[in-house]
């Protein structure tokens, strides 16, 4: 029996995501503004909040006509620090595309104590475009701006557009994605397909069968390692031979890059849209900004614009001002007629392609305005906004999602903001109980139960004992490790590896109960981290202990450019980060949340928490655990406080003692680590 449905009406969902999404720019220019108002650009930096020591790589007109500032390390001041990076690096920082930022230039000398807030005044507010490792790029306001940026403009357009849809207008799909339909029955699973890609499993074919055989929704469900991509490439192959128009998205470029680059070798017609800078460079040959440049269909352009070069060559050589007039009136027309072809040859690119790839957000660019598709399939779809779903959705009649709603949702800062809940609460139409954290993945798995979803079951990443709590505790015991995976231990690492009480077992925990580890919570200035709880805290005799087992893991031969060591505080990590990266280079150190979709054959998870009070704040949640307990492939590492541990959620207090129970359960000393 399908669940009984509970519909939602689509103006007053619209109306509720208008307000949170109007609440959330509240709060980060709000958080922006506490930060910027109470402290120096040296603590800031400290906290991964700001980048200092940074100067002008170059400047230029970006989109919009920004002014769009490179901005780099200072070959000056390089190398120095000793923060164990390498020279020209900017070194640990949490600044990320898409976050607000106060460009301004740094003080010296005594002024160098001056708060931030000082500096406003001089400084210009912008929105970095890219960050990397040598560098970032920030998009300068211009005066009229309001913090608004284009990914939260096209959000708000969206939803703007569905609250003020009429019923008539409204699409079976979209009747079925507000159930106010029931999904139609699913058609034939048994049908004989021709498999492009002979390794499937089984749990993958028969997602893709039911992709496939969906008419207006279908959820793959991908947990950690099951080859949720892997799945989605035949997905794609099957569809094209089926004659169907694809559109496929995610909510990051890095996401997106993924799909191209491996539906890249299968030889078809592929167009990614998107700003050529910001795409990985193996991918730069498929975007459509190239492709009009080097395609058969860019030869139109290409002639006018050797036209207009020369005519802009000629204006210099010509004295009579007549003639150069008569030249910028050919050139009017001439770029017009630019603009012209190249929206022809743009339209032929995206005409002449079966599968458009975007981000969620680039969905919603003037190139696919004209285009329609049969299927649209987002990628990573439990960490991105809804509200961004429906960029690309607005124009679709059915879609795919991929993700793994047991994994963290998107970064939300409004979340639990007393402002933001008051607000709400007096808009009229809202819709009680939603927040943004609400994924479409989520929401559609609520609204039409387990029957709109399949489950890939085969994990190709952990070692059986590392996969055997998330599995029994998240996903009804139905992973499986692959054979090649399930016995894999440190010390069969396909170089020299010895075999240590370290290196040939797959669980280790280290308690720190007791009393001789406690935990810090971070001065006022390092506070609100990103993703992070507003206080952070740090564990100095925890960082040592990790310290001694990274060694001794490397002692034993294990490179260290193949171990993470990650942790939920912000504070912890930047304890950490300092002394480590210069004793082990090549060794990553990450936030739980900066570290998911990633993987590493060692990880160490620094817990932090330890005080009398059994506190343990954000740690409980059962999504942050399960990203930093499935990230190793042959060894997991925890070290925590027990006895803190079991006063925390359930899921924590479960997971502490299964690690009691089956792991390679150490009590560390304390005197060793002093002797250190
Ligand atoms: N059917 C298969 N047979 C063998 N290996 C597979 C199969 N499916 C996936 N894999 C392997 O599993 C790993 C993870 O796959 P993939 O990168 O597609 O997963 P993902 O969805 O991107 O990651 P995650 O599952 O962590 O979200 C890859 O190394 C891939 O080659």
């Amino acid at each position: 029996m399908p669940p009984k449905l509970t519909p939602i009406s689509i103006p007053d969902f619209a109306t509720t995501q208008l307000a949170l999404l109007d609440s959330e720019l509240q709060s980060e220019l709000e958080e922006t503004h506490l930060l910027l108002s109470n402290s120096t650009p040296t603590a800031l930096a400290r906290a991964g909040l700001a980048i200092t020591n940074l100067t002008l790589s170059s400047l230029r007109t970006g989109l919009g006509g920004k002014i769009v500032v490179e901005l780099g390390l200072d070959s000056a001041v390089s190398g120095k620090g000793g923060s164990g990076k390498d020279e020209g690096e900017l070194g640990e920082h949490g600044i990320r595309t898409g976050d607000i930022v106060l460009v301004s230039e740094q003080p010296a000398g005594s002024a160098k104590k001056r708060e931030v807030k000082d500096l406003e005044a001089k400084g210009s507010r912008g929105v970095v475009t890219r960050a990397q490792k040598t560098g970032v790029w920030v998009a300068l306001d211009n005066e009229e701006d309001d913090g608004v940026t284009g990914s939260k403009r096209l959000m708000n357009q969206t939803m703007t557009r569905m609250q003020k849809m009429k019923e008539d207008e409204y699409s079976s799909f979209l009747r079925t994605l507000f159930g106010l339909s029931s999904p139609s029955p699913v058609g034939d699973l048994d049908e004989k397909i021709e498999w492009i890609d002979p390794s499937l499993n089984d749990s993958q074919k028969d997602a893709i069968k039911f992709a496939l055989a969906s008419r207006e929704a279908a959820l793959i469900h991908g947990p950690p390692g099951t080859g949720k991509t892997h799945t989605l490439i035949e997905l794609i192959l099957q569809m094209l031979k089926q004659s169907l128009r694809v559109l496929v998205c995610g909510p990051s470029n890095i996401s997106v890059d993924n799909i191209v680059e491996r539906l890249a070798p299968h030889k078809i017609p592929i167009v990614r849209l998107g700003h050529p800078a910001r795409l990985l460079p193996s991918v730069v040959n498929h975007s459509l900004d190239v492709l009009t440049q080097t395609s058969d269909a860019a030869a139109i352009v290409k002639d006018v614009r050797k036209e207009m070069d020369m005519k802009q060559a000629s204006i210099r050589k010509t004295k009579s001002g007549r003639e150069r007039k008569a030249i910028y009136g050919d050139l009017k027309e001439l770029r017009k007629e630019f603009r012209e072809r190249e929206k022809k040859c743009i339209g032929t690119l995206i005409g002449g392609s079966k599968v458009v790839l975007a981000t969620l957000h680039g969905a919603g660019g003037f190139q696919l305005k004209d285009s329609a598709f049969d299927v649209v399939i987002i990628d990573e779809a439990s960490q991105a906004l809804e509200a961004q779903c429906w960029v690309p959705l607005l124009r679709a009649s059915k879609v795919v999602l991929a993700g793994d709603h047991l994994q963290l949702p998107p970064t939300i800062k409004s979340l639990n903001s007393k402002t933001t809940k008051a607000k709400i609460k007096d808009t009229e139409g809202v819709i009680k109980g939603m927040t943004l954290e609400t994924t479409l993945f989520d929401r559609l798995l609520k609204l039409h139960g387990p029957d709109i979803k399949r489950m890939l079951t085969t994990q190709y990443r952990m070692h059986e004992k590392i996969m055997r709590f998330p599995s029994d505790q998240l996903y009804e015991s139905k992973l499986i490790a692959a054979e090649a995976v399930k016995a894999r231990l440190l010390k069969d690492l396909p170089y020299e590896v010895e075999e240590t009480e370290d290196t040939i077992e797959p669980l280790i925990f280290f308690d720190t109960q007791g009393g001789d580890f406690p935990e810090k919570s971070e001065d006022e200035e390092v506070k609100a981290g990103k993703g992070m709880m507003s206080e952070s805290k740090s564990n100095e005799m925890e960082a040592a202990l990790v310290k001694q087992h990274v060694q001794n893991l490397v002692n034993a031969g294990v490179k260290p450019e193949d171990i993470a060591v990650i942790t939920p505080y912000n504070a912890q990590l930047a304890l950490m980060s300092r002394s480590m990266k210069e004793a082990f280079p090549g060794i990553e150190l990450g936030s739980v949340d900066g570290f998911q979709g990633r993987e590493k054959e060692a990880v160490i998870v620094s817990l932090v928490r330890s005080n009398s009070e059994k506190e343990v704040g954000f740690l409980g949640e059962k999504r942050r655990l399960n990203v930093a307990m499935t990230r190793p492939k042959r060894s997991l590492t925890v070290i925590g406080d027990s006895e803190t541990l079991h006063r925390g959620s359930k899921f924590l207090k479960s997971w502490v003692e299964f690690l009691e129970e089956n792991s390679d359960l150490r009590y560390p000393s304390v005197a060793s680590l002093n002797a250190q």
